[in-house]
């Protein structure tokens, strides 16, 4: 086999970041519609986990989530990586938008460490929406979410997550020029069509 068809069976995936509630999961939602990736949400893999039986991280994995502190890579990382692995399996895609991650350094390194090799990144999107606007997207997704951290409390944290240890990540993949920034601010309809024009253009 040629490095060139090894390079071409390389799942291609797309990050995609932003605050809590810009609606990362919106829009990858509307993107698999639309063209077809595999979304796989961080944030819902270690949701899973969590209440997976015999899960070892159970505790762990709330005890994060709660706090708006990020799991330690090993764990998320291989989550992602078996999700890849069974979604190539069961359905034969590859391509997949892995939503909410790398979401600090260790997520970064550990991602570089087993994956980068693995897999062709072809961008970031990135989601830009005020803090105001994202607390109360997620207040209001905490009426009927179910989730822990849905909360002013730990939406505090969450942001000081975001601000302190996200957007770092984000320049960092903005110096390599592989950042799409999108104002996340007017409606899910309208975003997309920016949206759009990104897939349209692979
Ligand atoms: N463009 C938008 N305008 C208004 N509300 C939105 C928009 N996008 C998403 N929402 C709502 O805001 C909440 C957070 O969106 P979600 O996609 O879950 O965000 P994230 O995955 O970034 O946390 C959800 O209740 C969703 O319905
Ligand atoms: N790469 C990631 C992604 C999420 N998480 C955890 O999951 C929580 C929820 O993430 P999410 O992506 O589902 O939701 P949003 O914060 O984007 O709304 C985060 O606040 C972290 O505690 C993590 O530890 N590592």
């Amino acid at each position: 086999m040629t490095s060139g068809d090894s390079s071409a069976a390389k799942p291609q995936i797309v990050f995609v970041l932003g605050a809590p509630g810009a609606g990362k999961g919106t829009q990858c939602e509307k993107i698999v519609e639309t063209f077809g990736f595999t979304h796989l949400s961080a944030g819902d893999l270690l949701r899973e986990e969590r209440k997976r039986e015999g899960s070892e991280y159970g505790a762990l994995i709330e005890d994060n989530i709660k706090n708006g502190r990020i799991v330690p890579v090993e764990i998320t990382c291989a989550l992602l990586e078996n999700a890849m692995t069974k979604t190539k399996e069961s359905t034969g895609n590859n391509k997949f938008l892995i939503d909410g991650f790398p979401r600090n350094e260790d997520n970064l390194q550990g991602w570089n460490r087993k994956m980068e090799e693995k897999v062709q990144l072809l961008f970031v999107l990135f989601f830009e929406c005020s803090e105001d606007q994202c607390v109360q997207r997620c207040l209001k997704r905490g009426e009927s979410s179910g989730r822990s951290d849905d909360n002013l409390e730990s939406l505090k944290k969450r942001f000081n997550t975001y601000i302190n240890d996200t957007m770092p990540i984000v320049e960092h993949y903005r110096k390599q020029d592989l950042v799409k920034s999108i104002d996340a601010a007017p409606g899910p309809n309208e975003v997309f069509e920016v949206v759009k024009v990104s897939f349209e253009a692979l």
